[in-house]
């Protein structure tokens, strides 16, 4: 029997690779789509408003009604409703499959929360060469020590709301952990005017916006005479939503808690 699956935030450019990514995954079957209140989606055909044939699937703006017909939630939405959607999630004992990024100190706090009695599976990014390059980070940093200068550089669409990006903060939490320092104290981001020369040890972040880029990320350790640069390219969303689905099957066995991305890679 494939795992019902509620796909959230269905208009989302994610949420629309989503639904593509459950419908062609023979394990899972897409039974609920929800959207935000007041969206124009609401009560529609989900396949009609993708523009698509008619699918038989309402978007919906009630996600209890919906998670409470699943066995897994694939979330790519907002902050705000991410956490929402964790305590109805537990609720309803679904696997959460969080792809959501641009969280602060509180919203983390409500996902430790819920996975006290939910599986969540929470990344920054879900696919498979970020998560490698993360592995990759950890290794180099904790290898070249603080004469290297790590600077953390990423490229996304003009419409990203966050920054620095998820990826790039799982890649400065990778660089920081080589180094065995915490990110909270190392990090710079955002220079601008007379800053002063860069501090020894700090981890910097810069973001670039425009166009239609799906992700770019490159890690830079630049030392004297010599720069290393670790670098991925995501050139389709699809990479994404397969990841996100790919964790929803493997938390299906899973005890309550909290996982990671590297967990359901096994790296
Ligand atoms: N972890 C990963 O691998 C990846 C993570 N992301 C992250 O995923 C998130 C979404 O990205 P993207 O799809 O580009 O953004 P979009 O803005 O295109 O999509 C977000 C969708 O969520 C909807 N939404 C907002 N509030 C609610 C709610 N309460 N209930 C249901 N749906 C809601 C929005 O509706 P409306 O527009 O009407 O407000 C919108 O359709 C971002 O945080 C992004 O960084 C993206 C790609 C990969
Ligand atoms: O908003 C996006 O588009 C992306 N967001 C994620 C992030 O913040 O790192 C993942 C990916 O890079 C695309």
């Amino acid at each position: 029997m494939p795992i019902p699956v509620t796909v959230t935030g269905v208009s989302g450019r994610m949420g629309q690779m989503l639904v593509k990514a459950v419908q062609e995954n023979p394990e899972t079957e897409l039974v609920g789509a929800t959207d935000r209140p007041g969206s124009d989606w609401i009560g529609r055909d989900l396949g009609e408003a993708m523009g698509a044939a008619a699918l038989g699937l309402k978007v919906e703006d009630d996600p209890l009604e919906a998670f409470a017909r699943s066995r897994a939630v694939l979330d790519f939405t907002t902050p705000a409703a991410s956490v929402a959607h964790a305590g109805l999630a537990a609720q309803a004992r679904c696997v959460h499959v969080i792809g959501t990024t641009g969280f602060e100190a509180g919203h983390l706090a409500a996902f430790a929360a819920a996975a006290r009695h939910a599986t969540i599976v929470r990344a920054g990014n879900m696919s498979l060469g970020v998560n490698l390059l993360a592995s990759l980070t950890e290794r180099v940093a904790k290898a070249l020590g603080e004469e290297f200068d790590i600077e953390v550089v990423e490229m996304h669409h003009k419409h990203k709301v966050d920054a620095p990006s998820g990826t790039a903060l799982m890649l400065g939490e990778a660089a920081a952990q080589g180094r065995g320092v915490s990110l909270t104290d190392a990090m710079v981001s955002g220079r601008d005017g007379i800053t002063g020369a860069r501090e020894t040890g700090s981890i910097g972040f810069s973001a670039i916006r425009g166009g239609d880029v799906v992700g770019e990320h490159d890690v830079i350790f630049a030392g004297a005479g010599e720069r290393l640069i670790l670098r991925h390219v995501a050139t389709d969303r699809m990479l994404f939503a397969r990841g996100a689905v790919r964790a929803a099957i493997w938390g299906q066995e899973k005890q309550p808690g909290e996982y990671s991305m590297a967990d359901v890679l096994g790296l």
